[in-house]
């Protein structure tokens, strides 16, 4: 979208020219880097027209591609999706199969166009526990997308904050213990390059879908200073208008905290 990019880029010809479309989508060098979504709510969006929970997940899937495209359009350059957390696992078996199955569903139809869209995926969890034909289908995407450089969507699966951080932890222990490393050494670089989100930016930028208020053990260290937009919207009901209404207000918070 050549306007866009000329906004972004800074021309200061097309600075005066924003069309009504320009007003719905964020503009600007202030697009955060890195969004991190806990995609909440599909359970309630399927109950709330009298459909099974597993129409809603299925929904949810259609709007992880609606946002991947949005969020890749406005040049967002890092987008984390919390698909799966490690509490998952108390939901009823039948409920769980379905949902460990949706990532294979999603790579079968999209991989292709996130490769021509030059996407990297990328997965942060852990791969135990996961069934295999998960694990092979996740493994196969990052291995075909490793060398994109274009938006890397990046999906938590399996992933517990505490539980990355007790990992880290233990890892910087055995190193000491092993005379390996100075205790002395140790700083919040070398303890984020631990993490499972090594290599990524912190967050710019969280949402959370359908009225939910908390973080439940998502990214906790990675947050320390991100900006948090809550919406009452249930994931899959969740697009570009949402998306660019959370950039939207990110961008109005940044004017007004980044100046004196
Ligand atoms: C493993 C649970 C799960 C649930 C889920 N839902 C259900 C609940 C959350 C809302 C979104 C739809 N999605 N949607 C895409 C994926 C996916 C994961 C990895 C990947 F490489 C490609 C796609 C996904 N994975």
């Amino acid at each position: 979208i050549k306007w866009l990019r000329k906004l972004r880029n800074g021309d200061s010809a097309s600075k005066g020219i924003v069309s009504a479309e320009a007003n719905s989508a964020p503009i600007g060098d202030n697009i955060p880097q890195h969004v991190a979504i806990i995609m909440d709510g599909n359970g309630r969006w399927a109950k709330a027209r009298g459909l099974p929970r597993i129409a809603g997940h299925h929904n949810g899937m259609k709007a992880v591609k609606t946002v991947t495209k949005a969020a890749d359009r406005i040049g967002v350059k890092v987008l984390t999706l919390y698909a799966f957390s490690t509490e998952n696992w108390k939901r009823p078996k039948a409920e769980v199969e379905f949902l460990m199955k949706l990532p294979q569903e999603f790579l079968s139809l999209e991989l292709g166009e996130l490769i021509e869209n030059n996407v990297q995926v990328r997965m942060m969890g852990k791969r135990e526990l996961l069934p295999s034909y998960t694990v092979a289908a996740l493994e196969e995407a990052v291995r075909r997308t490793k060398d994109n450089t274009g938006l890397i969507l990046n999906f938590a699966l399996n992933y517990g904050s505490r539980d990355e951080m007790v990992e880290a932890s233990r890892e910087l222990a055995r190193q000491a213990a092993s005379g390996q490393l100075d205790p002395e050494a140790i700083d919040e670089a070398m303890f984020s390059s631990k993490l499972l989100s090594d290599g990524l930016p912190d967050p710019d930028l969280l949402i959370r879908t359908s009225g939910e208020l908390r973080l439940s053990n998502f990214m906790l260290w990675q947050l320390a200073y991100s900006e948090f937009w809550f919406t009452d919207v249930y994931w899959p009901s969740f697009g570009e208008e949402q998306l660019f209404e959370a950039i939207r207000e990110y961008q109005r918070r940044a004017r007004r905290y980044g100046g004196l």
